[in-house]
């Protein structure tokens, strides 16, 4: 049969939930054949990173050239890529195989504080990678990061978002996952020239480990079937709402979320899974 085919590119989370682990799940979910790139390979449980090895700029580029030059991608997501010549090696990639689009997810800290990109590799990932993204996809903290803006206020929100975009970015999603003092969950999608609003009830629970990156993938395998973008992040945002509502309850930290929780629950007429 023919599929439509999606890529990581990140690094390994052991624990299951997050990283390469979580995009393959969500690939796999949203009927896309899934690839993967590895850049690192981290020691995680739900309790934090407990350990990082990264691998050589070339094992990216070497992984990359071997999926470009037999299999192809319909889409590339990418997550942690940890410093800048994975930075820059994996953007030469990309550009010289013409993939368009592209999901960029700037990964920076672990939940538990651990650094998933070196503090050098912010200026790669705005020079080298933003340029090509159809898509990022930037946490409150992030965006700081990369606009320099302090982000609070709704129009400071917008306002890294143009700058984003002016940076390279085709599309902007700024994720609201860590305005805690807010009722709903509110990502908002620029597209250059309109904002749209996504809007969900914030689930309250301690499982979000891998949220980013489900999401992520979940827009990298709707573009992969050919969606536009809005229509992507709009079935990305049921996803990942999906996944938390029916989040999984392992270790002794932040556990996963539920990457066949969308799936089942539109099997089962939209009920929440036991
Ligand atoms: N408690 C919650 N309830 C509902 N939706 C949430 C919640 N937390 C995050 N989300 C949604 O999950 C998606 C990922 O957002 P988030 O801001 O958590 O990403 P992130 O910080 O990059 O994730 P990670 O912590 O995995 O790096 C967004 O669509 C966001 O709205
Ligand atoms: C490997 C990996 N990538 C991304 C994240 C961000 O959640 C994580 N915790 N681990």
């Amino acid at each position: 049969m023919k599929v439509k085919k999606a890529l990581t590119i990140a690094g390994s989370d052991s624990g299951g939930g997050a990283g390469i682990q979580a995009d393959i799940k969500t690939f796999q979910e949203l009927g896309v054949y899934g690839m993967s790139v590895l850049t690192a390979v981290t020691s995680q449980n739900t309790l934090g990173v407990q350990a990082v090895y990264p691998l050589p700029p070339e094992a990216a580029a070497r992984q990359i050239q071997s999926i470009g030059e037999d299999i192809g991608t319909d889409a590339v997501k990418t997550g942690m890529l940890f410093d800048a010549a994975v930075i820059k090696s994996v953007a030469r990639s990309i550009s010289s195989f013409g993939w368009e689009k592209v999901v960029v997810d700037p990964v920076m800290i672990a939940k538990g504080g651990t650094s998933l990109l070196q503090k050098e590799a912010i200026a790669a990932l705005k020079e080298d990678l933003l340029p090509l993204a159809m898509v990022v996809t930037p946490n409150i903290p992030e965006a700081e990061e990369l606009t320099g803006m302090a982000i609070k206020t709704e129009e400071e929100k917008k306002e890294a978002a143009r700058v984003l975009h002016r940076l390279g970015a085709s599309h902007v999603v700024m994720k609201g996952g860590h305005d805690e003092d807010v009722e709903k969950a509110v990502d908002i999608l620029f597209d250059g020239e309109n904002f749209f609003y996504f809007t969900s009830p914030r689930i309250q629970t301690k499982n979000t480990h891998g949220t980013g990156c489900t999401f992520s993938s979940a827009i990298a395998a709707e573009l992969a079937k050919g969606h536009s973008v809005y229509n992507a992040v709009s079935t990305a945002k049921q996803f990942i709402q999906a996944a938390i509502e029916d989040s999984i309850q392992i270790g002794n930290g932040h556990g996963p979320t539920n990457h066949w929780a969308f799936g089942r629950r539109n099997q089962l007429g939209g009920k929440a899974l036991e």
